[in-house]
């Protein structure tokens, strides 16, 4: 990684990032980090990764370092925070963002300058490399700061171009997507459990369950309904749990679930007005 980078927010996504980063090589010396108020948290990310913190640090030396600006604080805290970054900029910064909803041109209103602005739609899982991260160019951004995010997020996982009309749908999609899928984990431990299974072994078998199943997804080109049909002996058990999921709504409930988070992401976006 050549770029180097300041997070705004040092919270849960961007320990994701950085983790992911660091473990795919990018030097320490590339990646600063500062926040509001909880010096704390800044010592932790000191202490545990190495990287550059603003608490024995002036704000602007570390962003008087960095080509890439990275805003990781919830939405909520999006303005202030840019009023207080926007004397520091340099216009040659790119910004990329990862909240979810606020729009590039809010961004950009905010700050009133020309820093061309990316924004990308990570997961959690990019602590392990594992994120699906949707990036989308934004506001006086061109393809050179489209192949920086790349470069970047590419780090911690893949990596999908979408106009940035469609983040809200990968926010529902990919950003909460993990949350889905522990859920489901959550729930299948619950219904061993219940049906008798001791928990120990509830857990061991559904995690391996879900590990072995993604591993197939990743490692052959074979689609999911087909390595479903794989599964599903005629008249066999899994023909009957298949039913009774499709008797109980199972795609209405995922749907519905990739649905109501997008509204919500189009809520945070109004919300920022
Ligand atoms: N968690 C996830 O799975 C994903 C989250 N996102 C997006 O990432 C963003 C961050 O989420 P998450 O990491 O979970 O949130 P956290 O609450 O864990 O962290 C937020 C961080 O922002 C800091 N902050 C708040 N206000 C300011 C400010 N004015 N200036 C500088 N830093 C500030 C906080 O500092 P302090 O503690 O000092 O207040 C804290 O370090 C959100 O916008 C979310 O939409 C995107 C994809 C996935
Ligand atoms: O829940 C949220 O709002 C954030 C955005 C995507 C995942 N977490």
């Amino acid at each position: 990684m050549k770029h180097t980078m300041t997070f705004i927010g040092a919270g849960n996504m961007a320990e994701a990032i950085i983790t992911g980063l660091l473990n795919t090589g990018c030097p320490k010396e590339r990646i600063f980090v500062t926040n509001k108020s909880n010096n704390e948290r800044l010592i932790y990310m000191n202490n545990n990764y190495g990287i550059g913190v603003n608490y024995d640090r002036q704000l602007q030396e570390l962003i008087d370092q960095s080509e890439v600006v990275i805003l990781a604080m919830k939405p909520k805290d999006l303005f202030a925070a840019l009023d207080h970054l926007k004397s520091h900029l340099k216009s040659d910064q790119l910004i990329i963002s990862v909240l979810a909803g606020a729009s590039s041109k809010q961004i950009s209103e905010c700050l009133g300058t020309k820093n061309p602005i990316i924004r990308a739609m990570p997961n959690t899982s990019a602590t392990v490399g594992q994120s699906a991260t949707g990036i989308a160019r934004g506001v006086n951004a061109d393809d050179s700061h489209v192949r920086i995010a790349e470069e970047i997020f590419s780090a911690i996982g893949t990596t999908t171009v979408v106009d940035e009309d469609d983040l809200h749908l990968v926010t529902g999609l990919a950003g909460s997507g993990p949350a889905y899928i522990y859920r489901i984990v959550e729930s299948l431990e619950q219904a061993a459990v219940s049906l008798g299974l001791k928990e120990e072994a509830a857990k061991a078998l559904v995690r391996q369950v879900i590990i072995g199943a993604a591993e197939m997804l990743k490692n052959s080109d074979v689609d999911p309904g087909e390595l479903r049909r794989k599964v599903t002996s005629p008249g066999g058990t899994t023909a009957a749990g298949l039913r009774a999921l499709e008797n109980h709504q199972l795609p209405k409930a995922l749907l519905e679930a990739v649905k109501e988070a997008t509204i919500r992401s189009q809520e945070l976006e109004k919300q920022q007005y």
